[in-house]
């Protein structure tokens, strides 16, 4: 069973979320030194910037210094790309933060970028689950209008990312959505974390939000995620987002 949090306002809704950040992060810091977080791509970043820079109330209790933040997906683009995840989150939350502020990021390793094929895809991937704690205590996801999450696809192509049983960082290669080369996180990284939060806004995630909730379609990574971690997973979505779901119960 998994929670949802529909909310009607955004300004909500990023609260509520950055609450949630903020109680994970107080959480981990009770019992260790730092709070590991993994950061997702695409329209999440803007809510993370609502909930954690611009919102008053919740800025001063990010402790940013003592976050390591991760990213659960990446394209293989160099860092400063703009379709690069990390290169995103920068600008629009860490460059945010005053320059007295400490953060440790672990992005890819841009210099392994090479056009030498399959084997040096793969290599990245390996190179990234290297640096990787074998457990995060948040990973933050979202959800693309196909069901996807991470960089893990539905469709027969994509079937190997989620059969993965040993990786935990895996090439995605062919994205659907360019750029078509990435790494993303796997379901065995996404079994060991402590919690996982989507967050998925606006009317162009409608149908896919009625597909997960109510037809509860398996062939969907994010319903797979639902599926298998339920517990542990969170969503906060919006009217807009949730407006054909029928569904009371998750
Ligand atoms: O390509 C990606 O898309 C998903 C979903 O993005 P959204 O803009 O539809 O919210 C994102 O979670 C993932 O990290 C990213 O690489």
């Amino acid at each position: 069973m998994v929670t949802v949090r529909v909310f009607s306002e955004r300004a909500s809704l990023t609260h509520q979320l950055g609450e949630f950040i903020v109680k994970k992060q107080d959480e981990a810091l009770q019992r260790k030194s730092d709070f590991k977080v993994s950061v997702s791509g695409g329209s999440l970043i803007n809510a993370l910037y609502e909930s954690l820079v611009a919102d008053a109330s919740l800025s001063p209790r990010v402790q940013w210094s003592k976050w390591q933040i991760y990213f659960s997906d990446e394209r293989i683009v160099p860092l400063t790309d703009a379709d690069s995840n990390y290169g995103t989150f920068k600008k629009i939350v860490l460059d945010k933060l005053a320059s007295t502020v400490q953060v440790n990021v672990h992005p890819m390793d841009e210099s392994l970028i090479s056009n030498d094929g399959a084997e040096s895809r793969d290599n990245i991937a390996a190179q990234y689950e290297q640096i990787l704690p074998q457990s995060l205590d948040l990973v933050l996801l979202g959800c693309g209008p196909d069901g996807h999450t991470c960089s893990l696809f539905p469709g027969q192509k994509h079937k190997y990312l989620l059969e993965e049983t040993k990786k935990r960082v895996a090439w995605c290669h062919d994205s659907p959505k360019p750029p078509s080369d990435r790494i993303t996180f796997t379901l065995p990284m996404l079994k060991d974390a402590k919690a996982l939060c989507f967050v998925a806004e606006g009317t162009s995630k409608q149908d896919i939000m009625h597909e997960i909730f109510d037809l509860k379609n398996d062939q969907l990574p994010t319903v797979l995620v639902n599926e298998l971690f339920g517990k542990k997973t969170s969503w906060f979505v919006n009217d807009e987002a949730f407006g054909k779901v029928q569904a009371k119960n998750f």
